[in-house]
């Protein structure tokens, strides 16, 4: 088992390019948010903004769009039953988001198995929240992506892999994993969070008990999107991954310092001022 330290920041954020424009930081889609769990979407996609992603988009429940907007206009919204435009959307995306607040009914079924038939193989996908527990179910298989990635909380990867959360050693954990697509990335949230991937295990050191907050691990999809959307080229997901799970970490505990609880939205807020901190520390 590795543990994460700073280094990894300063490994993976870069200075901007000065030559470098929005479509530099890349594109990333979030399929997300039902009318119960707008929020869910709503704070995928905040966090993708915030980590830096050139260009965002939502695709939820047409209910959401206003929400969205009266929070953050940089964000553009698709109404997710315009099946046509989803489709071209995803095929623009460089990294989708799929899962958070998607529900578990017929229409979110649909709609998960869309999204997984219309990826192409050089795409990032991120498969979170409601669509885990609906792949869990057996009726909708994960896609063969080069570039998977899972982001179950332990309840999640019960349901998943079949392991009650006290049977979740490392050894069941690759053994479970060995079942996926060969290069999946499993990130297994908890209060330290493991992340495994190519045969190797990575444990995450940063994180506080003022982030368990609902809306917390919708918040780290975005910020993985966005720092596989710029940091994650030559199709090497992982060190971006990793970071993005210490950031979201790092933030929370150092407002923890003041504050009993830490909200997914005080999180992206900081992510600017973490990210500026560490892109200069190699300088
Ligand atoms: N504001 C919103 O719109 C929110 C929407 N959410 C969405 O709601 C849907 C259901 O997700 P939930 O996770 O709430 O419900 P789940 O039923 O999938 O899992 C929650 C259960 O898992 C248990 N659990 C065990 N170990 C855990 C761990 N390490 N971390 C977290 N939970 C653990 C909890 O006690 C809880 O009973 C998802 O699609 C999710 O994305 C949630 O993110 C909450 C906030
Ligand atoms: N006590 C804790 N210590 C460290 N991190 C925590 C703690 N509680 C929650 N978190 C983090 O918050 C996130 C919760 O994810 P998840 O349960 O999927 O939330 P939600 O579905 O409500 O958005 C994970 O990244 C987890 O590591
Ligand atoms: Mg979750």
């Amino acid at each position: 088992m590795i543990d994460l330290t700073e280094r990894i920041l300063r490994q993976v954020i870069q200075p901007r390019p000065v030559e470098s424009h929005k479509g530099t930081f890349g594109r990333v889609l979030v399929v997300a948010g039902n009318e119960q769990y707008g929020g869910a979407g709503i704070m995928s996609a905040s966090a993708a903004l915030f980590a830096g992603a050139g260009l965002v988009t939502l695709a939820s429940a047409a209910v959401n769009r206003t929400a969205l907007h009266a929070r953050h206009p940089e964000i553009m919204f698709l109404d997710w039953t315009e099946t046509a435009a989803l489709r071209k959307s995803i095929q623009s995306a460089d990294v989708i988001v799929v899962g958070p607040g998607l529900g578990l009914d017929p229409g979110a079924q649909a709609l998960l198995r869309m999204v997984f038939t219309a990826v192409n193989a050089a795409q990032t996908l991120i498969v979170d929240g409601s669509a885990l527990t609906l792949v869990a179910g057996g009726a909708i298989p994960f896609p063969q992506q080069p570039q998977l990635i899972l982001t179950p909380h332990q309840e999640e990867w019960h349901r998943l892999s079949g392991l009650t959360i006290a049977g979740q050693t490392v050894r069941a954990n690759q053994t479970a994993l060995a079942q996926l697509p060969e290069t999946t990335i499993l990130v297994l949230k908890q209060h330290r969070t493991q992340i495994y991937a190519d045969q190797q295990v990575y444990r995450n050191t940063t994180g506080v008990a003022a982030m368990a907050t609902g809306g917390m691990g919708d918040t780290l999809t975005g910020i993985i999107a966005a720092f596989c959307a710029q940091f994650g080229q030559n199709k090497k997901p992982l060190p971006a991954t990793l970071a993005a799970v210490y950031l979201h970490g790092l933030a929370g505990q150092e407002l923890a310092v003041d504050h009993y609880v830490t909200l997914p939205s005080q999180i992206c807020a900081q992510l600017p001022l973490l990210m500026a901190r560490f892109s200069r520390a190699g300088l």
